[in-house]
């Protein structure tokens, strides 16, 4: 089947609780028919003290490694960022979807484009089910990528706001990349190297409307990221994010003020599995829209990426091939309902 776009979300208009056919989880699928998910305790991780030459320093590594080896992911605290610019970099999404739906349109992705303002999926099999979220996406980094037609004007301070996200994101994914490295005892570059020129961050605001049967749907279906990693800023009064641990569901508190950092499935490969790439979905719920901000970071897609020879032995066996455009082979196995990480695996 030929891929088409559906519908905005927010553009539904839902009678009698009934939801169109393509929203709904049938019996016995992954619907989340439950809303009292226990909570999973995400470690918090004060990025000035990764930085740091001194004992708590070390801890603070040794925690890294071990959330990341687990979970697989971390609470970012003392990330450089106050609280109201986190606040104006949440209201710049919230104002966007908050435009007529003309204006949105202005951004609109069209067939075969990957950047633009979207429902979530775009129907590219007749069994899918589709997501209950709009997106606004858009490549933020590096700049000579960045492709200011699917930047809204609207609000006026957009632009300006995302930029400075980015540099401040930027920033943080460096020190990550190398506190990551240091932790597992190899050279701090080790992952840094793989990344290349065209390194990229992709931003994904997600916008969930309130949904009249959150029983029935879910705001993104299980997965992982293809990212190395990404950072989320959660909704500060809404939740909605839960991840999978031994086979059960566990909801993403939020903690005020933080960016919430996972790994992706390129972090999985190029550390060997020694740091997990969670398995995450988004519930739904009746009474309040949420907004989120995701962002991806990609190395160069000309870039070959792998394991890292270090973490490689007889008694850890290398369980990744090596690649170039990991986010190709994802997009491809994804469209066809396959774990796109079991697609390199040895
Ligand atoms: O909105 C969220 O909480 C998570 C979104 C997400 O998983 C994604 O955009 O990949
Ligand atoms: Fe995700």
């Amino acid at each position: 089947m030929a891929e088409s776009l559906s519908k905005p979300v927010q553009e539904l208009i839902v009678t009698g609780g009934e939801l169109p056919e393509k929203y709904i989880y049938k019996k016995g699928e992954n619907a989340a028919t439950d809303v009292s998910y226990p909570p999973i305790e995400v470690p918090v991780i004060d990025l000035s003290l990764l930085a740091s030459q001194s004992t708590a320093g070390e801890e603070e590594l040794g925690k890294l490694r071990s959330a990341l080896g687990s979970c697989g992911c971390i609470q970012a605290i003392n990330h450089g960022m106050t609280a109201s610019f986190l606040d104006q970099v949440h209201e710049i999404g919230k104002q966007f979807f908050a435009l007529p739906i003309d204006e949105k349109q202005k951004y609109s992705r069209t067939v075969g484009d990957i950047e633009g303002f979207h429902a979530a999926d775009s129907l590219l099999s007749e069994h899918q089910t589709l997501d209950w979220t709009d997106r606004l996406f858009i490549t933020i980094y590096p700049e000579d990528k960045i492709n200011l037609r699917f930047w809204p004007e609207n609000p006026e301070n957009f632009r300006e706001i995302l930029n400075e996200y980015t540099r401040n994101l930027s920033l943080m994914k460096e020190l990550l990349l190398k506190s990551m490295a240091k932790s597992l005892n190899i050279e701090e570059d080790c992952f840094l190297k793989q990344y290349g020129e065209g390194a990229m961050m992709v931003a994904g605001f997600n916008f969930y409307p309130p949904c009249p049967r959150p029983d029935l749907t879910l705001g993104v279906k299980p997965h992982t990221d293809a990212a190395t990693i990404t950072f989320l800023l959660q909704d500060k009064e809404v939740e909605g994010l839960q991840i999978l641990q031994d086979g059960q569901w566990f909801r993403v508190p939020i903690v005020p003020q933080a960016i919430l950092i996972n790994v992706g499935d390129q972090t999985e490969i190029m550390s060997n599995g020694m740091f997990k790439s969670p398995m995450h979905r988004v519930v739904t719920n009746s009474e309040r829209g949420r907004l989120t901000l995701a962002v991806f970071c990609h190395p160069d897609a000309k870039m070959e990426i792998g394991p890292v020879e270090e973490l490689i032995d007889k008694k850890r066996p290398r369980l990744y091939k090596t690649m170039k455009d990991y986010v190709a082979i994802y997009l491809e196995n994804d469209q066809l309902n396959k774990r796109p990480i079991d697609a390199v695996k040895i």
